[in-house]
Parts: structure tokens; sequence; C-alpha cells
């Protein structure tokens, strides 16, 4: 058996990033920027007023001081005059600073008569005014690669960017092996459950940037998992569900096999997930998953959700580890690197008494996965342990 992160090195080595494409603005959050975009403009593009008031010369914003209101700059409206000593000109939030003006009195500050202002005794002294290129400036760069962020959306939309160079999504098959699945929203019979690996990570690949496909159930036979996985030689990444021990109906690997599957590796020092493996399957990257649904959506966190990531573009890093105290005892771990489900309370991490790979109820209340390493000693409430956030 080989480590998790012999088993991540692996995986990084049989999938690679994939080719950019352009999409609009309006279609690219949570994409992948692959290239660095940059300004087309300066923002403001003119010295703006931050408020609405009266636009007067640097002399003129004295307590008590009284101008003649001149004419009116509005959001999209300049106005082109220049402002000489006694003026003002009426100015709202967003519009051209005119010429001569250097502050912007608001108009809380002033009393107005008719085309005359009286300025405050306790006027507030800020200029009010955003200096052109206060927010960015023509050139200004946005680094890549990100996830691209409803801000970032903002941003390049000021900017004047109006599509985006991202990364191609991996096309993802999902392929659930089994005799007693049905899908959800069918009748299952007597010996038959729903099938819930394919959706939870479904979900967990959509999440990721993946184009996750769901494909039909196959059977625990050679000709039914042949016939599916050829349906999935399109796809980047082939992902199958089950089938993946040593019982007499667990044929994947010997179905992929007999169609040219180069196998990378088979089983991993974990707990859960240990019937892993993968290889390269024509054009694809293959993954065969455990049945167990704890076990396939662990390894969907641990494995999957890097894979895509370093097929975005994203690097090739293992999933993000937190850090926390532990809010009880822990037993010594075994051999392998055991990923429990736990919740994390205001005292610390607290694992779940059943650690049973089948119990897709206590994975979906636990909000983290407490990390022991293989063969950690027994380890005291209070000490600090990794966990990674579900
Ligand atoms: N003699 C041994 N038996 C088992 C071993 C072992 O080392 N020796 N390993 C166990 C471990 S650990 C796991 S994990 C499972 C993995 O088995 P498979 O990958 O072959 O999965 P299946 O046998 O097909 O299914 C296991 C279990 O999960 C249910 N399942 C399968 N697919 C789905 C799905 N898409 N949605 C919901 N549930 C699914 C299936 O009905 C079974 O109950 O093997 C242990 N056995
Ligand atoms: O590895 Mo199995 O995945 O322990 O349940």
């Amino acid at each position: 058996m080989i480590t998790v992160n012999e088993a991540l090195a692996h995986l990084f080595a049989l999938t690679s990033p994939l080719s950019v494409e352009e999409v609009k603005l309006s279609e690219s959050s949570f994409r992948t920027l692959s290239r660095p975009v940059k300004a087309l403009r300066d923002q403001p593009p003119f010295s703006a007023s931050a408020m609405d008031g009266y636009a007067v010369r640097e002399d003129d914003a004295r307590p008590g001081a009284t101008l003649t209101v001149v004419g009116e700059a509005a959001a999209g409206r300049a106005w082109s005059g220049t402002v000489s000593a006694g003026q003002a000109v009426r100015i709202f939030t967003g519009a051209p600073v005119p010429e001569g003006a250097a502050r912007v009195v608001i108009q809380e500050d002033v009393t107005r008569n008719a085309d005359r202002i009286t300025i405050a005794a306790d006027y507030s002294d800020s200029t009010n005014i955003r200096p052109l290129g206060a927010d960015f400036r023509i050139g200004d760069q946005i680094d890549s690669p990100r996830v691209i962020s409803p801000s970032d959306v903002a941003l390049m939309a000021a900017m004047n960017i109006a599509r985006v160079p991202v990364a191609r999504r991996p096309r993802v098959a999902l392929i659930p092996t089994g005799d007693e699945l049905v899908q959800p929203g069918e009748a299952p019979g007597p010996d038959q459950i729903v099938a819930s690996n394919s959706y939870g990570l479904h979900a967990l690949l959509t999440a990721a940037g993946a184009e996750a496909r769901l494909m039909p159930i196959a059977r625990d036979r050679i000709d039914s998992l042949q016939t599916i996985l050829s349906l999935a030689s399109d796809a980047d990444l082939i992902l199958t569900i089950g089938g993946a021990s040593v019982g007499d109906h667990d044929l994947v690997a010997q179905a992929a096999a007999d169609l040219g599957m180069e196998r990378a590796f088979y089983k991993v020092a974990m707990r859960p997930g240990k019937p892993l493996m993968a290889g390269r399957l024509g054009d694809a990257a293959m993954i065969g998953l455990p049945g167990n649904p704890v076990s396939a959506m662990v390894c969907g966190h641990i494995f999957v959700v890097p894979v895509i990531r370093h097929m975005l573009g994203l690097g090739s890093a293992p999933a993000p580890r937190l850090r926390a105290p532990l809010a009880q005892d822990v037993e010594a771990n075994g051999p392998r690197e055991h990923y429990m489900r736990a919740r994390l309370t205001p005292e610390g991490l607290v694992p779940d008494a059943r650690q049973d790979s089948a119990l897709l109820s206590v994975l979906a209340g636990s909000g983290a996965l407490l990390v022991r390493a293989p063969n950690a000693p027994a380890a005291k409430a209070g000490e600090i342990a990794d966990y990674l956030p579900l």
C-alpha cells in the first residue's frame, strides 16, 4: 500500500493542466483565470466627487464664506467651466470635479439661498474628492491563476475587460457501479439501494470547477462496465464508484484492464478509502473510487478535488488543512492515515463515535475530517490536531 501523498503524486502525474478558453465576463465567475488581465482604463477616469454638495476653490472653503452657484455637475454630465474665486458649482456624487475646484463641501454643511450658499462654521473639511486613478490605473494587473470571485468580476467590468481567459473545465464522467443501485426517485427493489455517491461527488466536483457528468449505472458485469466506460471515453477524468475491492463482483479493475487501462497504483494506506485505484485509460485519467459512500466522498475531498485544481492550473497541492485542539482524548491510530468524521465545536474537534464508512448521516453532520497520521500515538484533549474543513 502506498501513502496518501504518494497516491496524490501519482494522480498529479496522470493529469495535466488543460487548455485556455475565452468566456464572456458574465460567465467567468468561479472559473479559473488562466492568464493575468490588465485594466484598459483608469478608475475613476477623472477626479470625481465622493459626495453631493458644492465644488469650491481651496481658498473659498472657509467657515462663513458666501459663494455664488454658477453651474451644476452630475454623474455623466460634467460642468465644463472653471470655478473662480467666490464661485461654487452644485455637484453630485460621481460627477467630474470642475477645473479650479479643490474640495466638495457636502450640502449638509451649506445653507442655500437662491444662487448663494454660505458654508457652515463647523463644516467638515475633508476634500470629498476621489483622485483620478485612485482605484486602479491603466495597465494594473489582476494576477493569475486564481478562482474568479464575484468581486473580481466587478473589478474586471470596471477595467472594461469583456472577455476573460479561463481554464477549460475538466470533463469528469461519474460512473456508479453495482447491481444493487437505482437512481434517486426510482423505486428500489427489496434488495436495492439508491445511488448516492455519484450525486455527492457531482456536487463536490461542480463546486471545484469541473464539468461533471452523471453516467448511467454500470451493472456488475464486465460487458456492462465496459459499455459505460466506453461511453465516457471523451472525458478528461473517468471516476468509477464501487467494485474496487476484492469481492467476486468487484470487476472494475478487470473491465478497465481489458480495455487497456495502465494502472498506476491500487490501494492506499488510508481509512476510509483503502481500495482506491488509478491509471490511464485511453486519453483519460481514471480513478476507481471505493463504493462505501463515506469512502467515496472522502477520496473526493482528498484526491479528486486536488486533481481538478491541478487540471485547472491552480497548482499541485493537497487539500488544505487547518489546526484545532482536540475536545476529547483520541485513541492511538493503526497503520492507515485516518480521516475521522468530526464536529468542530467551541471546545475543539469532537470525532464522531461512529466511524463506519457507510454512514452518510454522520458525514453530513460533520464539518471536519480529523486527520490521524499512520501509527499516531493516543492523543489527549487539548492537543492540537490537523483537520480538513468540509
Ligand atoms: N474482504 C474484504 N472486503 C472488503 C475490503 C477488504 O479489504 N477485504 N475492503 C472494504 C472497504 S475498506 C471498502 S471501502 C469496500 C469497497 O468496496 P468496493 O469499492 O468494491 O465497493 P462495493 O462493494 O461495490 O460497494 C461497497 C458498498 O457501497 C455501496 N455503494 C456502492 N456504490 C454506491 C453508490 N454509487 N451509491 C451508494 N452506495 C454505493 C454498496 O452498495 C456497498 O454497500 O469494500 C470493503 N470490503
Ligand atoms: O477504506 Mo473503506 O474505504 O475503509 O471503508
